[in-house]
């Protein structure tokens, strides 16, 4: 079941800022240096208290991105994010109820595995496009050439630990569709209101091509 605006995230984004807004403040120009580069589809973590009006703050300043909520853990992460406006969720892992929940929002999903056996059981529950998470720790490059072969109907965005000189590895695997990554909009950066670094990243990311 394809849901129904997975394609558009995807056809998209081969990179996808991963972001952790501390301060409203910072929201909004954020979400202009990130679409001043270029960018089109970025995931905000739901690790601060902040991060679903974060959201709405960089929908608002810069409509043209999609803004999907990651860190989804629980069901009501889930069902919250959805109806605060999330274009898409992403989570590090999967459990069923987790996976149902996601279902039920109609969104696209990106849900996380790090295991054959992860993908095989979010693939049964329905989904076709994972997170592998943790990338780096979890095997890399060399785990996800090793899935090609018996699981070919999944595709991946891996993410964790994955270095702006790494990305375009992962984006060379033929089960790869996109990657995340934090190295796009570093804490620092967000921090000293250092836009022009963020929007000279998100230009180098957005040139990246799988
Ligand atoms: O919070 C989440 O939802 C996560 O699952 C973890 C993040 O996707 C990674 O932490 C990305 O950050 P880097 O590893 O620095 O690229």
């Amino acid at each position: 079941m394809t849901r129904p605006n997975l394609p558009a995230i995807i056809d998209a984004a081969s990179v996808i800022p991963v972001l952790t807004v501390e301060d409203m403040e910072t929201a909004a120009p954020l979400a202009r240096a990130l679409a001043a580069g270029g960018l089109k589809v970025i995931e905000l973590t739901l690790r601060t208290p902040i991060a679903l009006d974060a959201m709405k703050g960089m929908q608002d300043a810069a409509p043209e991105l999609m803004v999907g909520m990651g860190t989804v853990r629980t069901p009501e992460d889930a069902a919250r994010s959805a109806r605060e406006g999330a274009a898409f969720l992403v989570s590090p892992g999967l459990t069923p109820a987790l996976g149902e929940a996601m279902l039920a929002t109609g969104l696209a999903c990106l849900p996380g595995v790090a295991t054959a056996g992860e993908a095989m059981a979010a693939r049964e529950q329905g989904f076709e496009v994972l997170k592998f998470f943790p990338a780096e720790p979890a095997g890399g490059i060399a785990y996800l050439k090793a899935l090609a072969g018996p699981l070919p109907d999944v595709r991946f965005c891996p993410t964790g630990s994955i270095s702006r000189e790494r990305a375009p590895d992962y984006l060379g695997l033929k089960n790869v569709v996109c990657v995340g990554g934090s190295w796009i909009a570093e804490a620092k950066d967000i921090a000293s209101g250092n836009w022009a670094a963020i929007t000279a990243n998100a230009r180098a990311a957005q040139a990246m091509k799988r």
